[in-house]
């Protein structure tokens, strides 16, 4: 019987499961092949609203030029040889002739001895400066004019600078040569920044695991096409597609019908890349189960969560390889749940692209809720401004726009049949 929980996979047990048989696939898709990325390239796309998908470096980013390339003033300042400041105090200043100011973007002739130079913020250090002194600091205790920053000619400092100071000195953040961007980094907008400034180029990007995603169901019509009676659109298709690409995989969206002939016609046609199989739908107890049809020597059975009970994992010959398949059920939320719980975790270790574990954390309930003792419950929901959690729609696995607005899975662990508004519950975030 379906539900004696006796029979009952737990969730760590499958997760366990399906990153046994995926990740060493994953492994081996990682090893083949890298990609060349030209930076600027890759910025006009950005810009352009292409967004930027999970690219991982396949290789160290090397610092073409040094940052910073050159001594420059840490604020806008005089930049002065630090012995010229030697005893100076407020009862006794150093007066100081000003030469010409030093704004970002110019090579200053050398500071002479005995005199100071008006330094901008990003602009070169003069070569024999070796300490800056902030406008604010100094008498007068600003430039006078922007047209004229050397003013009537002096400045005064009643203190002594030490060397060094408000110098950011060449190379300090990374020297020529270094590894500036460490292989398996994700490009996000902070690497793409240091890159830019460090000269570099084009980096080599890890090839994405080839993932074939296959929505069953007689019922399933594509994305914006009109419906027939009886049928629904491929949501699944739709939210995984996304899903796994997030977690950094490249992915061939197919809808199969509920006949296993089909099924296997669509599986030897497949792409010969494609490292993973995932298939969403034909796994429980109907007459019409394509995936337990069609693979019989797979894993199927049930594991103690809900939604995402029935489950089925195996391999599948595509051409002269076996390659992993992890069969979802059909329902939507259900699908969705199964992928956060058992593969998006080691995909995302895979390939690096997005951060293997959910940022998660523990909140009081806003609500009570009820759930099966004998099951890991998955509920949907939200964080209230206060940090409570909040359900967004009920248990059901067919609540699409609950799904859709929730922010967060809440985990009602099994031997749990209720709990009240108040009671601290473990969630993790989607988003
Ligand atoms: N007698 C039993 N019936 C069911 C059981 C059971 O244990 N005994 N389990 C239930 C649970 S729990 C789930 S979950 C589903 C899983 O069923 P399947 O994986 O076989 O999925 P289907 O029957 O193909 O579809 C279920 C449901 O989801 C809709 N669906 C499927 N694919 C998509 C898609 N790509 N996009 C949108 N919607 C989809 C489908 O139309 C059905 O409504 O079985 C229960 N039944
Ligand atoms: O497990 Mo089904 O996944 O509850 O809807």
């Amino acid at each position: 019987m379906h539900d004696d929980v006796t029979q009952r996979r737990s969730v760590a047990d499958h997760a366990a499961a399906v990153a046994e048989l995926v990740a060493p696939a994953l492994a081996v898709a990682r090893g083949q092949g890298t990609a060349r990325v030209d930076i600027a390239t890759l910025l006009t796309q950005v810009g352009a609203g292409a967004g930027l998908s999970p690219r991982v470096l396949a290789r160290d980013a090397v610092a073409a030029v040094a940052l910073p390339g050159f001594d420059n003033s840490q604020m806008d300042g005089y930049a002065v040889r630090s012995a010229d400041l030697d005893g100076a105090s407020p009862g006794a200043p150093v007066t100081l002739p000003v030469v010409t100011p030093v704004p970002a973007g110019t090579q200053p002739p050398p500071l002479e001895p005995g005199s100071a130079a008006p330094v901008m913020t990003g602009a070169p250090v003069p070569p024999g400066a070796d300490a800056v002194v902030r406008v604010e600091d100094a008498d007068p205790p600003a430039f006078p004019s922007f047209d004229d920053a050397s003013g009537d000619g002096v400045v005064r400092f009643a203190a002594p600078v030490a060397p060094d100071t408000y110098v950011r000195a060449a190379g300090s953040d990374v020297a020529a040569g270094s590894v500036l961007v460490p292989a398996g980094t994700p490009l996000g907008a902070t690497q793409l920044g240091a890159l830019v400034a460090a000269g570099v180029r084009t980096v080599d990007v890890a090839a994405p695991p080839h993932v074939l995603l296959v929505s069953t169901g007689s019922e399933l019509a594509p994305a914006g096409a009109p419906l027939g009676p009886a049928q629904v659109h491929d949501a699944n298709g739709a939210a995984l597609t996304a899903a796994l690409a997030q977690a950094g995989a490249r992915v061939t969206t197919r809808v199969a019908p509920d006949e296993p002939d089909a099924l296997r016609r669509l599986l030897a046609d497949a792409p010969s890349d494609v490292a993973l199989v995932v298939t969403t739908g034909g796994v429980s107890a109907g007459a019409y189960e394509v995936v337990r049809q069609t693979l019989t020597d797979a894993w199927f059975g049930h594991v103690a969560v809900q939604p995402g009970g029935p489950q089925g994992l195996g391999t599948v010959a595509l051409g002269p390889r076996e390659v992993p398949l992890v069969a979802f059920p059909g329902n939507p939320v259900s699908a969705y749940v199964s992928f956060e719980l058992f593969l998006r975790p080691v995909l995302a270790t895979a390939t690096g692209a997005a951060p293997a574990r959910r940022a998660a954390g523990r909140a009081p309930l806003a609500e009570a809720l009820d759930s099966p003792r004998a099951l890991h419950q998955v509920r949907r929901g939200t964080l209230d401004s206060d940090g409570r959690v909040r359900m967004s729609g009920g248990p059901g696995s067919h609540l699409l726009t609950h799904l859709a607005v929730a922010t967060v899975l809440v985990h009602v662990p099994p031997g749990v049949a209720h709990l009240d508004a108040g009671d601290p519950v473990d969630y993790q975030e989607l988003l």
